[in-house]
């Protein structure tokens, strides 16, 4: 029996004004997967999970997603005049979650607990991530994207986050992650690379 699938992108382009950036990738994402998309800089790799989490919509080509998920985007959404924990009740209302347990679970494990009353523009650029992260997957969904998530982490902090992107998979959760790190390949059960517009698998790292 194949794979139960969390997303399926077929045959997808995308065109910036005269600018074409992906022309005809595709790509699926299965239950209990951990996947990297490479590619050089200005790939398309960013418009490309946009595109995945209906951020962006595609000039041609199918869309399929077949779960709830949580989008780690680049740059952080966020409020800079809230503290850490307002981001986190505003989210716990904005997806119905009963409690905050899992999301300051999320924040001890990534280290930044200490900051729980500061707003976020003060915070550092790896603790705004962190927050990043934690916004994500607080909710648990079933399929993670992650463009480049670690931005800013800290040697221990990037272990750690490696460490819970395993247990996800584990526990058949399905994890997306834009990498620019050679040394976090090993990490992946299978490695696609954006190059000239389209997504070619590398196979298991
Ligand atoms: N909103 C936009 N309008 C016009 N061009 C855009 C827009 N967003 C991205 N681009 C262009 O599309 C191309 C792909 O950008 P994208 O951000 O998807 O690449 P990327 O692979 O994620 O890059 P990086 O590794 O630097 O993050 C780039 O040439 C970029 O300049």
């Amino acid at each position: 029996m194949a794979p139960e699938r969390r997303l399926h992108i077929s045959d997808v382009h995308k065109s910036y004004g005269r600018r074409s950036v992906l022309r005809g990738v595709d790509f699926t994402v299965s239950a209990g997967s951990l996947t990297g998309v490479v590619g050089e800089n200005g790939s398309g790799k960013s418009t490309l999970l946009k595109i995945a989490v209906g951020q962006l919509t595609p000039s041609r080509g199918t869309v399929r997603r077949f779960s709830a998920l949580g989008y780690c985007p680049q740059q952080a959404v966020v409020n800079d005049t809230l503290t850490v924990a307002q981001h986190l009740r505003l989210f716990q209302v904005a997806y119905r979650l009963p409690d905050l347990e899992r999301a300051w679970e999320l924040v001890d494990l990534l280290g930044f607990a200490d900051e729980r009353r500061t707003q976020v523009g003060r915070l550092s650029g790896g603790t705004r991530q962190k927050l990043n992260l934690t916004l994500a997957l607080m909710h648990d969904p079933p399929l993670l994207v992650l463009d480049e998530p670690y931005q800013g982490f800290d040697w221990d902090t990037h272990q750690r986050f490696w460490h819970l992107a395993g247990r996800l998979r584990s526990q058949g959760r399905s994890v997306v992650v834009v990498s620019h790190l050679l040394h976090d390949l090993q990490h992946f059960d299978m490695v696609h690379q954006l190059r000239d517009g389209r997504l070619y698998p590398q196979g298991a790292a």
